[in-house]
């Protein structure tokens, strides 16, 4: 089997000459194995495009089965098929999801809430459960910690970004590990004589039609910045709830009792976290749910994140006015918020243009 690795030059190259080559693979064609802390080819990140085509480039070229791109510290991958098909984001998840869920059927899922309604129906139709949670690996990895010791067997927790864990690996964020999972399906697939690659196991994945993030820098000292997010995301979720943003109801993920800091918090006295975040669903007469938008504070910074999603197209900058109009102006938050990039994408539907 020949697998090209491509580190990016961050410390990801051991897995070539310490783990593949011993095994018996080729790797030739490899890409970017000496670590540099100038990352002279491109930033080591799985969600990198620069990072994913080189990977494609190579495994076209040298007709390889698999590319795998690794961040710098290899607790992220990502990976390219056999047919240049990057596997990313919702998409890795999705494929660990498929090879976890044959070894472990039933099994939780936990992933951060910036996944796909798809990735929710892709689990869901293969009996699984799908746990949305807030963003940051450890947010994600800790809650499956907490969801097994309260009973729920939660095998997988990955984040979009490519941290991901599993319960058989000890809980470690390891992005290697996942990749040798994905390898070790791929032989036994061969060895089944089975036709199509890892890609045919996530063929029924549906892609988002359009997604989108923004953010809104929090206009304070820097140290009230976390209490002012905490204000914005409460008044996101009271607007949603006492029906004021027509079509939007705060989502939930099933009926798991352990709900503290989850998508729809039911504690009455929310643990202090570091992370607070609603994901609303937003539906339409004509075409039903059609999307979310996600608010959330930053992790490492003062601003708020505000993720959507929609699969129609003009869903995304329809659902940022409908943002703006209902529920940053009218709350005056737009006084503590720097609404400029949600502004212009509810004006043009993308950042590039000034109106
Ligand atoms: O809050 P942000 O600045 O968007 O960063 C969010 C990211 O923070 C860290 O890097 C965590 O390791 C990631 O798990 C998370 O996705």
């Amino acid at each position: 089997m020949q697998i090209i690795v491509n580190a990016g030059n961050g410390s990801g190259g051991f897995f070539t000459w310490d783990v593949l080559d011993k095994l018996g693979a080729d790797t030739f064609g490899s890409l970017h194995l000496n670590p540099d802390g100038m990352f002279p080819n491109h930033i080591p990140n799985p969600e990198e495009k620069i990072a994913m085509s080189l990977t494609r480039a190579a495994v076209l070229e040298n007709k390889a089965d698999l590319g795998i791109v690794f961040d710098t510290d290899v607790d992220r991958s990502g990976v390219v098929d056999s047919e240049g098909n990057p596997i990313n984001g919702d998409r890795l998840i999705a494929l660990m999801s498929a090879i976890v869920l044959m070894e472990h059927p039933g099994t939780t899922v936990v992933t951060d809430a910036r996944t796909s309604m798809a990735l929710t129906k892709f689990i869901t139709n293969r009996g699984g459960q799908h746990c949305l949670y807030r963003v940051g690996y450890r947010n994600v990895i800790d809650k499956g910690i907490n969801l097994n010791k309260d009973g729920i067997e939660t095998h997988l927790m990955m984040e979009t970004s490519g941290h991901g864990a599993l319960k058989e690996n000890h809980f470690l964020d390891d992005g290697a590990y996942m990749v040798v999972k994905i390898i070790t399906e791929m032989v036994r697939m061969k060895l089944e004589g089975s036709e199509g690659g890892i890609h045919s196991l996530i063929k029924d994945l549906e892609e988002p039609l359009e997604s989108a993030e923004l953010r809104m820098v929090i206009l304070s000292e820097p140290r009230y910045a976390k209490a002012k997010a905490f204000e914005v995301i409460e008044a996101f979720k009271t607007y949603i709830e006492q029906g004021y943003l027509p079509g939007w109801e705060l989502d939930a993920c099933g009926d798991c009792w352990v709900s503290d800091g989850c998508l729809v918090d039911t504690s009455d006295d929310p643990a202090a976290i570091d992370a607070y975040m609603y994901r609303a669903k937003v539906s339409e007469e004509e075409n039903g749910e059609y999307g979310w938008v996600h608010l959330r504070q930053s992790i490492h910074n003062p601003n708020i994140a505000i993720n959507l999603q929609s699969t129609i197209p003009g869903g995304c900058q329809y659902m940022a006015k409908v943002l703006r109009d209902r529920f940053l102006l009218p709350s005056g938050m737009d006084k503590i918020l720097y609404i400029n990039e949600i502004d212009k994408y509810a004006r043009n539907g993308n950042l590039s243009t000034d109106a």
